[in-house]
C-alpha cells in the first residue's frame, strides 16, 4: 500500500505495541511530508516534541502538548459547570440511548474561552481556527467507554457541526489527567496494534480521511476502553473548509447549533456581530448564551462598553440564554476595556 512505504522517514517505532510514555529516545518525525507524500492533511513537522508512534496509519503524540496549569484549567471549568456536562450518545424521546456506542459525557468549550490552546492547536496541522470543530471537554466516569468507531464524517451540504460540504480530515485530542488504570485509548488496526496510556497533557493526532475525503476508518478505527479511573480529555477535529458562519446556512443547518459560531467573533465589529444576533432570530436559530458572550466580546474589543451592558440587562430579562459568568467577566471588561483599565 502506498501509504506504508513512506521509506524516507529513518527513525525507528517503538517495537512493542504498548507504546512507552518514560521512553527516554523517543522517536522524532523528520523531513517526512505527510500531506505531499501520502494525501493526508499536512502537518507541522517542526512542532516541538512531535513523535510519530505508528507509520500505518500515522499516529502522532505530542508530550505536554497542554501544561499542566492548563489542565486543571479545563478541568476546573468543566467541574465549575457540571450541568453544561451532557451525555454523548443518540438519544430516543424518552431519553434512552439509542446507540449505547459511548457512554461518556462532554460540554462545548468556546474556542473564545481558550485562545491561547486554540493557537496551540491550529500551529500543529497548521490549520485556521475556522477549520476545527467546536471544541469538547469530555469525561469518562467509571466503566464509561467510547466503542471502536471510525472519527470520519462528511457533512455534504450539512453538517450538525456547521460545516458546509467539508469532510474531518484529522482529530486531535488530549488527555486532561494521569491515570493508573484503564480508560486507554486503542487503536486495534494500526501496525502494529497501539494502545495509549492517558497522560496528563499529551496530544494524540490521527486522520480518519485523506485530502480527496476518503475514508480511512478501517486503518484508524480506535476505542476508548472503560474507564476504572476517572478519565478527561480535550478533543477537537479539523475539517477539510472552514465553517460558516453566516446565519443563512446556519439556518439551512438547522437546529440552533450556535456554538459554531464564537470562532469568528473576534473578527466581527459590534455593528457587525450584534447584526449577526438578530438575524440569527430572523432565521428562528435561537442565540444560546455562546452566542451571546460572542457578541459581549465583540463590544468590548469595539469600545462599545454600553452596547455590552445592554446587551447583559436583556439577557437578564430573558428566559433563555440566561448570563453566566463569563458573560458578566465579559461585560466588565467591555466597560473597563473602553475606559483603558484593566480588570
Ligand atoms: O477518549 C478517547 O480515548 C478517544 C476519544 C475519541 O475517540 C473521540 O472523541 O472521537
Ligand atoms: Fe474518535
Amino acid at each position: 500500500m502506498m501509504f506504508c512505504r513512506g521509506k524516507r522517514l529513518s527513525l525507528p517505532l517503538p517495537l512493542t505495541s504498548r507504546y512507552c510514555t518514560t521512553c527516554s529516545d523517543p522517536p522524532k518525525a523528520t523531513s517526512f511530508d505527510l500531506g505531499v507524500e501520502d494525501g493526508f492533511h499536512k502537518i507541522n513537522l517542526s512542532y516541538p516534541g512531535l513523535q510519530l508512534v505508528r507509520r500505518c496509519p500515522h499516529i502522532f503524540l505530542v508530550q505536554n502538548f497542554f501544561s499542566s496549569t492548563e489542565c486543571q484549567r479545563l478541568l476546573h471549568k468543566a467541574a465549575y459547570e457540571p450541568e453544561s456536562m451532557k451525555p454523548a450518545g443518540v438519544f430516543t424521546r424518552d431519553g434512552h440511548n439509542r446507540l449505547p456506542v459511548r457512554t461518556s459525557s462532554q460540554c462545548i468549550c468556546p474556542q473564545a474561552e481558550v485562545p491561547a490552546l486554540i493557537r496551540k492547536i491550529v500551529a500543529l496541522p497548521d490549520c485556521t481556527r475556522r477549520q476545527l470543530e467546536a471544541c469538547q471537554i469530555i469525561r469518562y466516569q467509571e466503566g464509561e467507554f467510547f466503542k471502536l468507531h471510525g472519527d470520519y464524517s462528511t457533512s455534504g451540504t450539512r453538517s450538525s457541526a456547521g460545516f458546509v460540504n467539508s469532510s474531518r480530515l484529522a482529530t486531535l485530542f488530549v488527555y486532561l489527567n494521569d491515570i493508573q488504570q484503564g480508560g486507554e485509548t486503542e487503536f486495534p488496526n494500526a501496525s502494529p496494534p497501539l494502545k495509549i496510556s492517558p497522560k496528563q497533557g499529551l496530544a494524540v493526532l490521527h486522520f480518519p480521511a485523506r485530502l480527496d475525503r476518503c475514508s480511512d476508518a478501517r486503518r484508524t478505527r480506535h476505542q476508548s476502553l472503560p474507564a476504572i479511573d476517572e478519565k478527561w480529555i480535550f478533543a477537537t477535529w479539523l475539517w477539510s473548509e472552514e465553517r460558516s458562519s453566516d446565519a443563512k446556512t446556519l439556518h439551512e443547518i438547522g437546529r440552533g447549533y450556535t456554538h459554531v459560531w464564537p470562532e469568528s467573533y473576534d473578527t466581527l465589529s459590534p455593528d457587525a456581530a450584534l447584526h449577526l444576533l438578530e438575524s440569527m432570530s430572523g432565521c428562528r436559530l435561537r442565540p444560546d448564551v455562546v452566542s451571546c458572550n460572542s457578541v459581549l466580546t465583540s463590544c468590548g474589543r469595539g469600545f462599545e462598553w454600553r452596547r455590552a451592558v445592554q446587551l447583559l440587562r436583556t439577557m437578564q430579562t430573558l428566559e433563555e440564554p440566561r448570563p453566566d459568568l463569563v458573560s458578566f467577566n465579559t461585560a466588565l471588561a467591555a466597560v473597563a476595556n473602553s475606559f483603558g483599565l484593566r480588570v
